[in-house]
């Protein structure tokens, strides 16, 4: 069902801002795996934290979904009765792409908590009251601007007791920190196969697009938004993720 991604191996004239087209949809697991450390460990643990807040009869949204993992690894952990999970994406070919992943799952196992594939974009989302909320890679391609307004929208849609688990590279203040870390970023992609070509490539298409934040901002801004508490659950090289309490 998914390629390998080769989408960088070759020289290109000009690297095109990154977008997610059938293109990206068709290699994104293969690509995703080897371009985030941790991200296996990240998917599988958002099933585990997922199902230790989730309450019974509430929704769940996965917000900026594309192909399903994480709403994947929920309904595999997930026990409570009566839940449903709302994933979200306003890429095309992400959606149809998920809506098939999540198929297949319910062929294969029996009773999973429903799941909703819904093309949309999350600036724009009316959210209704849930329990857990995930963005698992998804802020850091949001307007830095608007990343406040998003995560306080969030926030008021959030049960008592509710959580957000929040996933994202991160930046480091520190220029020796943030050297080291990324060149052994790099190091995690030539050890996955990818060329120094495919890693140049790759950067340029995303450093207008994905403009990251430090964890200490991540932080702040989870608390300007109204979480009551919020801390780090994983890191992994320059990379991420938060728990937030409503
Ligand atoms: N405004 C928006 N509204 C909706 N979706 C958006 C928006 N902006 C970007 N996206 C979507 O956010 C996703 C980010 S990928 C998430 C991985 C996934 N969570 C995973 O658990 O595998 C992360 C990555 O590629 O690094 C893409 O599918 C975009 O279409
Ligand atoms: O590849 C990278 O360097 C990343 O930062 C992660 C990533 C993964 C998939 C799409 C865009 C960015």
């Amino acid at each position: 069902m998914s390629d390998v991604d080769k989408l960088f191996a070759e020289p290109l004239p000009k690297v095109s801002d990154f977008v997610f087209d059938h293109d990206v949809a068709r290699v994104f697991p293969d690509m995703i795996k080897r371009s985030i450390p941790g991200y296996p460990t990240i998917v599988e643990n958002i099933g585990v934290i997922a199902a230790h807040h989730a309450q019974p009869d509430t929704l769940i949204y996965d917000l900026g979904c594309s192909l399903g993992a994480a709403t994947q690894s929920m309904r595999r952990h997930l026990r409570q009765d009566g839940c449903h999970i709302i994933a979200v994406d306003n890429a095309e070919a992400m959606v149809q792409r998920c809506r098939e992943y999540l198929s297949a799952q319910d062929s294969m196992v029996e009773e999973l908590v429903p799941a909703t594939v819904v093309q949309g974009d999350i600036l724009e989302l009316e959210l209704q009251p849930c329990s857990v909320v995930v963005l698992n890679f998804t802020l850091q391609f949001i307007a830095p601007e608007l990343r406040l307004p998003v995560l306080q929208r969030i926030r008021q849609a959030l049960l008592p007791g509710g959580i957000l688990i929040l996933s994202e590279k991160y930046r480091f203040e520190d220029p020796g920190t943030q050297h080291h870390l990324e060149q052994v970023h790099y190091a995690f992609k030539r050890a996955n196969g990818y060329s120094d070509l495919e890693i140049a490539q790759k950067r340029s298409a995303i450093e207008n697009v994905m403009l990251i934040d430090t964890q200490p901002a991540h932080l702040e801004r989870l608390q300007q938004a109204g979480f009551s508490l919020a801390y780090p659950w994983f890191q992994c090289l320059n990379f991420g993720s938060i728990v937030a309490h409503a």
